[in-house]
């Protein structure tokens, strides 16, 4: 029975052993014309050079979407309300070092205009290019997704 998964389903996520389970919560901002902002994860960073979304870990005592809204504070500058965070996709991942579970919610009301406040390089893009911008392989499964949802 198992091999027969193992061929139908390959490449699943190692167990949890004694990884973390990592909760991270991250933002497609929509703008007026359909465009999602990511930034790109500075030098010196885990995983630098690559594209993200805005976000990060959820810290004790916050739901994801209050760390979102404070995130989006600290990271771009702008202001936003759990209100306006609609849950769109999750990622779960096995890095090496933590398992990631990231909940992805869609944003399309905000005050200010994102500023990159962490030296990370911001761009709004097209939902069909995002395949374009190499993404961590947490958010692999989520480029189909946003572009058949957003
Ligand atoms: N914000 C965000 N984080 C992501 C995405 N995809 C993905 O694998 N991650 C990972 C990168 C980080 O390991 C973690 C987010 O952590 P963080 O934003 O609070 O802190 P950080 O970049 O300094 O991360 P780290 O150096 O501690 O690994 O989630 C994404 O699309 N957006």
């Amino acid at each position: 029975m198992s091999s027969s998964f193992d061929e139908e389903c390959p490449g699943g996520p190692p167990p949890l052993g004694d990884r973390p389970l990592v909760l991270v919560a991250a933002v497609a901002l929509v703008d007026v014309d359909g465009r999602v902002l990511i930034a790109q994860r500075p030098a010196g960073k885990s995983m630098a050079g690559l594209w993200e979304f805005p976000g990060g870990k959820v810290d004790p005592g916050e739901t994801p979407e209050q760390a979102l809204v404070r995130e989006l504070r600290e990271e771009l500058g702008i202001e936003t309300a759990t209100s306006c965070l609609a849950p769109i996709a999750f990622a779960s991942h096995g890095y090496e070092k933590f398992h990631l579970l990231m909940p992805v919610f869609a944003c399309r009301k905000w005050n200010g205009i994102p500023q990159p406040h962490e030296g990370q390089v911001l761009k709004w893009v097209a939902p069909v290019e995002l395949a374009r911008y190499p993404m961590p392989p947490a958010d692999l499964p989520l480029i189909g997704l946003l572009r058949d949802l957003l």
